[in-house]
């Protein structure tokens, strides 16, 4: 049986390898297939029409038999530290295993709890007899533009099994749980990010990476000291001014809210998928809040007039073995507008900015405008894809990453 336990092995090497491998939960879901790729008569928009309410599934999905549902209350301290414990321990990895997204509860209370939000789409799964929580997925409402068309959908995140659960198909039992939830809520689309390949990306993205610590980067094996440099001329080559240059860039403020959701929504509007923000979600989504999100834009001192706007999250990675650190600080580009300081320019103040917060890296996708600074600014290109879907939403052909103006967390 050695020799069959080998051709197995082959074959399912070879499946995988081609594209053709089987997705057997994707293959039934409303979303665009590998096989239809390129098939000019399928139309753009919603693959399957909404279902009446009274069809909907009234009751929960079945679980095996020794879990429960639960609904997670990101609002009440213990079950918000379950699910930071979760996902600390558990969430997305990079391919080598050094570094672990963690995520913090401030980051998660903030990320679950946009305007007009649902409780019930914080969804858990806990172990019947110990109450232990094992597997989370969340969903946040969100009006996404695809196109001409205004879409309520939902953004689905935070999708993880406890790592002693893997392999025994609770994804899709997670993922049909969620969809039953949002379609109660009469919405029928979502948005999604993965680092996986599933059917069938609308664009694909990949991460730079702007040192700002390189000396720790090298340290955990983020980064490798470059062929022919020493580490004092790789620090030197990564230092930056002490200050900001622009004349009148600030910390954006609550009274900022108009004229930024001014700013951003006319600077969206180019970008084929983009957030359709009110001043309601500029509010949630861009106003400072500490250890989360941090938002600047530039007043011009004369005028009063805000031209120019930039932003980035943190999200800290759990460094997995490393004698002489355990966490690496990153901040991670958001939303960024420049209708008269150059791009580059607020963008190198947006790094030094984070240079004086002590974040060691800060992270971009090439999506938006981003691609006219990264090099310049000295980002390197991440060994991370991040693939972007829509659920029962057909896009005839797959976006640019230029094309894409949406930043999920
Ligand atoms: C209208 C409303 C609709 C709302 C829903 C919209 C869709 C939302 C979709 C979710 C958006 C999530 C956004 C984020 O949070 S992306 C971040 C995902 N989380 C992690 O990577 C954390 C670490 N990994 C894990 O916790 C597990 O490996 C997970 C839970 C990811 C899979 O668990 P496990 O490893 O034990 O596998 P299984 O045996 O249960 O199931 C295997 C099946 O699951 C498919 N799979 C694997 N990874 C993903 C993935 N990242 N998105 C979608 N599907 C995924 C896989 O192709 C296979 O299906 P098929 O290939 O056979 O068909
Ligand atoms: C579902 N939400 C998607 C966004 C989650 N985000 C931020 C994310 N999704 C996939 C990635 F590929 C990725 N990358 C940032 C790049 C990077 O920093 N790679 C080294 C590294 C450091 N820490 C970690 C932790 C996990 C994976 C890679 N890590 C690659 N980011």
């Amino acid at each position: 049986e050695a020799d069959s336990a080998i051709e197995t092995l082959a074959r399912r090497v070879q499946e995988t390898l081609s594209l053709g491998r089987r997705h057997r939960f994707w293959e039934t879901q409303p979303v665009g297939q590998f096989k239809d790729l390129g098939d000019p008569s399928l139309p753009e928009g919603p693959i399957e029409p909404p279902m009446l309410l009274s069809d909907v599934r009234p009751e929960p999905y079945n679980l095996p038999a020794q879990y429960e549902w639960t609904t997670c209350d990101v609002d009440d301290e213990q079950t918000c530290g379950e699910v930071y414990n979760l996902l600390t321990s558990n969430y997305v990895e990079d391919d080598e295993n050094m570094f672990r997204f963690n995520y913090s509860k401030e980051f998660l209370r903030w990320a679950l709890r946009p305007p007009g939000y649902f409780k019930a789409w914080h969804i858990g799964v806990r172990v019947k007899t110990s109450k232990k929580l094992v597997a989370f997925i969340t969903g946040v409402p969100a009006r996404i533009r695809v196109g001409d068309d205004i879409v309520g959908m939902a953004e689905i995140n935070f999708l993880c099994v406890h790592k002693k659960l893997r392999s025994k198909r609770l994804a899709p039992v997670m993922i049909k749980e969620v969809t039953r939830r949002v379609h109660l809520e009469n919405i029928w689309q979502a948005a999604y990010t993965a680092g996986v390949v599933l059917p069938t990306p609308v664009t694909t993205c990949r991460y730079w990476h702007r040192s700002l610590n390189p000396k720790k980067l090298i340290d955990v094996g983020f980064s490798r000291l470059g062929a022919r440099m020493t580490m004092s001329r790789t620090i030197r080559l990564y230092k930056l001014p002490e200050s900001i240059v622009t004349p009148g860039f600030r910390k954006m403020e609550l009274r900022d809210v108009p004229a930024v959701t001014r700013l951003l929504r006319q600077y969206l509007s180019q970008f084929v998928v983009a957030p359709d923000f009110d001043e309601n979600d500029v509010e949630h989504w861009l106003l400072p809040l500490e250890n989360v999100v941090d938002s600047y834009l530039v007043e011009n001192p004369e005028t009063h007039e805000v031209t120019d706007f930039c932003s980035f999250y943190t999200l800290p990675s759990s460094i997995l073995s490393n004698q002489n650190y355990t966490v690496l600080k990153a901040a991670y580009s958001y939303y960024n507008v420049s209708t008269k300081t150059p791009l580059l320019q607020l963008m190198n103040d947006a790094l030094i900015v984070a240079k004086q917060m002590d974040y060691d890296v800060f992270n971009a996708l090439d999506v938006m405008h981003n691609e006219s600074f990264l090099k310049e600014l000295k980002f390197g290109p991440g060994d991370g894809q991040l693939h972007y879907y829509l659920y029962n939403y057909r896009i005839r052909n797959a976006l640019k990453p230029s094309e894409l103006g949406l930043v999920l967390l």
